[in-house]
């Protein structure tokens, strides 16, 4: 079972991944709830910390029922990552995770995110850094290298198990690739089998299926995987692999009144977190994750985005419960 420093996670656990306007308290609860084994949050700019902007400062809320979290942060300057890691410290996640994967241009003239895979001695100056700045267990999330030409991700991994850092999360893609093209799972293969490396490895990218996750479970060996935009409403995904792993069976897709509920969940929980106006405003982008596919549903969408009061949201969603009731044999 793959541990990070005092966190023993289960047997290839499922990782949520740090996504940007996603993964916040609300939906971490959501992801964990339906079998998530460790959150990540957003990623946070650790010169956002130090200058007490809010924004960054309400991504460091974290809450037990999520544990175990880790809070993401980046940055290119080895004196603010120090600094924020010892902001992150206060707050007590159970890690500290460094993006050095972010492809967007802003972060990575920066010399943050991915921008770090062209000088792989500042990365490793960042990482110290942070560690310098945190008693907590310190990870790092990457990509496999710049571009096709420079994939170096063998090297970064030994450098940073070398400093202590404790596991390594690999999204399949260069830096070039942004999101384009395929993940290719074999590089991080290679740095699993590399006799020097102990930490736990976690491959990500492009998991969308319980069959895709178990083929790769057992293609590539790795100690856990990491799923992100495949859980983006449907946080089903994680006990639907779980279930795979275990059984060889798939479970029963959602029905549309288990829909319901987790959008229902996810706005109740982000009122409480954000307060009921921004937190009503902000769900509104998540509705037509929760029910992709559902015949009819345009103008139930038009309601749920359009729709200010809480009360109001609830009676659009017992309508909708009761409209779909019989219609899960055709999801
Ligand atoms: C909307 C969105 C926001 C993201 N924000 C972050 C982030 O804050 N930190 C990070 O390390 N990666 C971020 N990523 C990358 C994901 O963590 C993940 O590496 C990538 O989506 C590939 O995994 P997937 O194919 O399972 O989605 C983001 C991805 C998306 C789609």
């Amino acid at each position: 079972m793959p541990k990070i420093g005092n966190i023993i996670l289960p047997e290839h656990p499922l990782l949520l991944a740090p996504m940007e306007d996603v993964s916040d308290p609300p939906f971490r609860r959501l992801c964990k709830m339906h079998g998530a084994d460790l959150m990540y949050s957003e990623f946070i700019s650790s010169e956002g910390l130090i200058r007490d902007a809010m924004k960054s400062k309400m991504k460091l809320d974290i809450f037990d029922y999520e544990r175990p979290v880790g809070i993401q942060i980046f940055g290119g300057d080895e004196e603010a990552m120090e600094m924020s890691a010892k902001i992150v410290d206060t707050v007590q996640p159970d890690l500290v995770d460094i993006n050095f994967g972010c492809p967007v241009k802003k972060v990575v003239c920066k010399g943050a995110g991915a921008g770090v895979l062209k000088d792989v001695d500042l990365m490793i100056r960042l990482t110290k850094a942070v560690i310098k700045g945190t008693s907590l267990p310190v990870t790092v999330k990457t990509r496999l290298g710049w571009d096709e030409s420079s994939i170096n991700i063998d090297e970064v991994a030994e450098r940073l198990q070398d400093i202590g850092v404790q596991a390594l999360t690999v999204h399949a893609r260069t830096r070039a690739q942004m999101y384009k093209g395929h993940s290719d799972w074999t590089h991080i293969e290679r740095i699993k089998n590399n006799p020097r490396i102990s930490m736990p490895i976690f491959g990500n990218g492009d998991i969308d299926s319980a069959e895709k996750a178990l083929e790769y479970k057992n293609r590539f060996g790795l100690d856990g995987m990491m799923i992100g935009r495949a859980a983006i409403g449907y946080p089903w995904i994680f006990n639907e692999i779980k279930h795979f792993f275990k059984t060889g069976e798939k479970l029963a897709p959602p029905t549309v009144a288990d829909r319901v509920e987790a959008a229902q969940n996810h706005l109740i929980w982000s009122m409480e977190w954000k307060g009921e106006r921004v937190g009503i405003v902000e769900m509104r982008r998540h509705y037509t994750n929760y029910f992709k596919g559902i015949h009819g549903f345009k103008e139930y969408k038009q309601k749920l985005v359009t729709t200010d009061g809480h009360n109001e949201l609830f009676e659009i969603f017992n309508q909708i419960r009761e409209v779909y009731a019989n219609y899960e044999h055709q999801v």
